[in-house]
C-alpha cells in the first residue's frame, strides 16, 4: 500500500482528503494535532523518517486569518517553519510534496484573474507566512506541486457557508462585504485535485513540479456568496435570510483581505489537466451534505 502523510487532518481539506477515493493501492493517512504537531520541527522531521511515505500532502495550517495579526510567531511556526520542515524531510526521503497555499499572497489591487507568476505581496500576516511557506517548499524540495486555493468551504470545520447558516437561522438579516471577490472552493473538489497531483508526482518523474491555482470555477464577492448560500438553502429548507451587501469600510477586522483574488487555473489545467466545476454546482453537494436534498417542485 502507498501511504500519504497528511497533514492537518481534523481540518476542511484534511478531511476529505481522508474520505476522498484514492486509486487502488493508496491510501492517506491524515495526521490530527494529537498525531503530529506542526509547531515542532523535530517531530515533524521524524514522523517523515517514521515509514516509507509514497508522498506528503501539506494541509496544515494556521488559519484564523485576524487572530494571525496577534500570534505573529505561531502563525510563521505552523505555515513556515512546519512546511519547511515538511519540504526538507520530503527531499531527504526522495519523495514529492504537494503543499496547500493561499489568495491571500497576492495583494487584490487589480481586476481580472492571478496567475501563478504573477508579484506576490501579502496584506496580512496570514498571508506573509502563508508565502513563506510557499518559498521553504519550493527551494528545499524541488519535488513538489504548491497548490494555491482560496474561500474553501465544506460539511465540516469553520468556514463562510457554515457561518452563514449558524447567523441566518437566527437573524432576518445579515451585512456581508460586497467589495471583496473571489472564487469559493470545495474541499471536496480541492482534495480530489491534491491526489490526483499527489499520485503524478509521485508515480511519473516526467510529472510537473511547479505553482499552481485550484479554486471551483466562476466568480463572486463575499455578498453574491451569501446570497447564493441562502437562495440554495431556502430550496432545502434551511435558513433565507435577507443579505445586505456592505463594503469592507462597513465591516472592519484586525486583517486586510485582497479585494480581488480571483485565481487563473491556466497553469493546472496545461500541466495536469485538471479542470474546476462551478462554485454554485460544488456548493449544492456541500448544502446536500448539511440540509439535505432540494424539495422536488410539485407538478400539476
Ligand atoms: N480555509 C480557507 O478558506 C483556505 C485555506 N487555505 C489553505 O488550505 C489548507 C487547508 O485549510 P483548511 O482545511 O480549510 O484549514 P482548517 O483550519 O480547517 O484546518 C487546519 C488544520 O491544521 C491543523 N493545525 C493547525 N495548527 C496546528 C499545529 N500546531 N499542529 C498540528 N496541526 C495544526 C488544525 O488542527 P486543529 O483542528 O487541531 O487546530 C487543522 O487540522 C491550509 O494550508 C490553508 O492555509 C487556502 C485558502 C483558503
Ligand atoms: C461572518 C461575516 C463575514 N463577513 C466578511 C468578512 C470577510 O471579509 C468575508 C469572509 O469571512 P471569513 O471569516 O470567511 O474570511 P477569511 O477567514 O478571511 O477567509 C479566508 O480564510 C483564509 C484561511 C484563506 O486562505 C482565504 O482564502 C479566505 O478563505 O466576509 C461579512 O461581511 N459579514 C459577516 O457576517
Ligand atoms: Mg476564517
Amino acid at each position: 500500500m502507498k501511504q500519504v502523510l497528511v497533514t492537518g487532518g481534523s481540518g476542511q481539506v484534511g478531511t476529505e482528503l481522508a474520505r476522498h477515493r484514492w486509486p487502488e493501492g493508496w491510501e492517506a493517512v491524515a495526521l490530527t494535532r494529537a498525531d503530529l504537531d506542526l509547531g515542532d520541527p523535530v517531530a515533524i522531521a521524524a514522523k517523515v523518517a517514521e515509514r516509507p511515505w509514497a508522498a506528503i500532502v501539506s494541509a496544515g495550517a494556521y488559519t484564523a486569518v485576524d487572530k494571525a495579526e496577534s500570534d505573529v510567531v505561531t502563525a510563521w511556526a505552523v505555515n513556515a517553519l512546519a512546511p519547511a520542515a515538511l519540504a526538507a524531510a520530503a527531499h531527504g526521503a526522495g519523495i514529492p510534496i504537494v503543499h496547500v497555499s493561499t489568495d491571500y499572497v497576492f495583494p487584490g489591487d487589480r481586476d481580472g484573474e492571478w496567475e501563478v507568476d504573477d508579484a506576490v505581496a501579502p496584506l496580512g500576516v496570514y498571508g506573509a507566512s502563508k508565502l513563506g511557506g510557499e518559498l521553504a517548499v519550493r527551494t528545499a524540495c524541488p519535488r513538489h506541486a504548491i497548490v494555491r486555493t482560496a474561500w474553501v468551504v465544506s460539511a465540516h470545520g469553520n468556514n463562510f457557508v457554515k457561518t452563514m447558516l449558524r447567523v441566518g437561522a437566527d437573524r432576518p438579516s445579515l451585512r456581508v462585504v460586497a467589495d471583496q471577490r473571489g472564487s469559493p472552493t470545495s474541499a471536496a473538489d480541492l482534495a480530489a485535485a491534491l491526489a490526483t497531483l499527489t499520485v503524478r508526482l509521485a508515480d511519473d518523474p516526467a510529472a510537473a513540479s511547479g505553482t499552481y491555482h485550484f479554486s471551483n470555477a466562476g466568480p463572486t464577492d463575499w455578498h453574491g456568496f451569501a446570497e447564493e448560500i441562502f437562495r440554495q438553502s431556502a430550496a432545502r429548507g434551511g435558513p433565507s435570510p435577507t443579505v445586505e451587501p456592505i463594503t469592507t469600510a462597513d465591516y472592519p477586522t484586525p486583517a486586510t483581505r485582497p479585494a480581488n483574488s480571483l485565481l487563473s487555473h491556466r497553469a493546472i489545467e496545461r500541466d495536469h489537466g485538471i479542470q474546476p466545476r462551478g462554485w454554485q454546482t460544488a456548493l449544492g453537494d456541500i448544502l446536500d451534505e448539511l440540509l439535505g436534498t432540494p424539495h422536488q417542485e410539485k407538478t400539476a
